[in-house]
């Protein structure tokens, strides 16, 4: 029996997870059971090495036993330099040979939290996921993936018959490509309110995004009729909800050119990879406002909508993952693979 430890470390909130499982090498489409599990927020400690340690403490009590695990992987919501990472929001600098050295674990991976992704969808179950286009799907071509939640994580996967490679990219900084005049609005409202010289996909398609477009359609309908609009500082929450009961027609708005926005940068993704393995949508956020994504077709207009290249696009299977938890069964995944 090999005991793994694995993490979704968010610059929030961090999960930890205990995972046993009897194989040396499980298959890579292996859904593991948790053993233990806990939710800390992130800020309340100097570095992961305390938390581990308050977590395996409260492991051992709760379950009664010695527990020591030999592998362990870390998802983490930022770029991955070889054995190293630096989390700005948190200051925390995590390199492998110190937690190794710290945690007394011998085989620990650090990956970012979109490679967690690539390696989660291996592992999902069809109860796990809504198909928005089935398309035609290819055994060995690639494998997209695309989330926004706290920002916008974009990533694909290879498959080879020697193994799957899995990749994070840092695609949710690219740019924010407007499509209609309110979006070349908005596209210039962004840049003049945070004086920036360019506008990241991120700042649109993510659930800061949500809450900046509805504040510029609050902004434009205040100078348009001369008076200030009321509840103006919203959560991305409350916007969606607003969205999806018909409540509020700017929430209602806002939502539809978030998956507009949405929906075209999964299809400038699907243009650079042709994933035709499949491009799968993670992230908090899709699940959430999954009525909103399928409305008048909403989302898939937008991803097909790329002039002659458009017929290719209807071949890419699309599905949402309905799973919060795949980032942390892709950190498990790759844990069991460490030698
Ligand atoms: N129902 C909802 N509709 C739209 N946006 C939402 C909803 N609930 C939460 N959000 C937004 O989603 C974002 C969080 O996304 P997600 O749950 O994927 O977290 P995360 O990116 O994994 O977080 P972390 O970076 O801490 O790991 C926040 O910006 C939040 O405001």
């Amino acid at each position: 029996m090999t005991l793994l430890l694995v993490g979704d470390i968010g610059g929030t909130k961090t999960l930890l997870r205990l995972v046993e499982t009897t194989a040396d090498r499980p298959p890579k489409t292996w859904k593991p059971d948790k053993l233990y599990e806990a939710l800390y927020s992130s800020a309340d400690f100097p570095d992961l090495v305390p938390m581990v340690r308050q977590f395996l403490d409260g492991a051992r009590t709760e379950l009664g036993r010695e527990l020591e695990p030999t592998k362990a992987c870390f998802a983490i919501a930022g770029p991955v330099i070889g054995t190293e990472s630096k989390l700005t929001n948190l200051g925390w600098t995590l390199s492998v040979e110190r937690l190794e050295a710290d945690l007394g674990i011998p085989s620990i991976t650090l990956i970012n939290d979109f490679a967690a992704v690539g390696y989660g969808i291996l592992g999902l179950s069809e109860d796990d996921l809504h198909t928005l286009q089935a398309g035609e799907a290819l055994e060995d071509a690639p494998i997209a993936t695309i989330g926004a939640g706290t920002g916008l994580g974009e990533g694909f996967l290879i498959r080879h018959h020697e193994g799957d490679r899995v990749y994070a990219s840092e695609g949710g900084h690219a740019d924010f490509s407007p499509r209609s005049p309110v979006e070349f609005e908005l596209q210039q409202y962004l840049r003049d309110r945070h004086h920036l010289p360019r506008v990241s996909v991120e700042r649109v398609v993510s659930g800061q995004g949500i809450v900046s477009i509805y504040q510029f359609l609050c902004d434009r309908a205040a100078s348009a009729t001369g008076t200030a609009i009321g509840d103006r500082d919203l959560p991305a929450a409350e916007i969606s909800k607003a969205a999806l009961d018909g409540s509020h027609p700017l929430c209602q708005q806002s939502l539809q050119i978030f998956v507009d926005a949405y929906g075209a940068e999964a299809g400038n993704l699907a243009l650079k990879l042709l994933p035709y393995g499949g491009l799968y949508l993670a992230g908090g956020i899709a699940a959430k406002i999954l009525p909103l994504i399928e409305k008048d077709d909403r989302f898939l207009n937008a991803f097909h909508d790329k002039g002659r290249m458009s017929p290719l696009l209807q071949k890419v299977p699309i599905h949402v993952v309905l799973n919060p938890q795949v980032g942390l069964i892709g950190a498990a995944i790759c844990a069991a693979q460490l030698d």
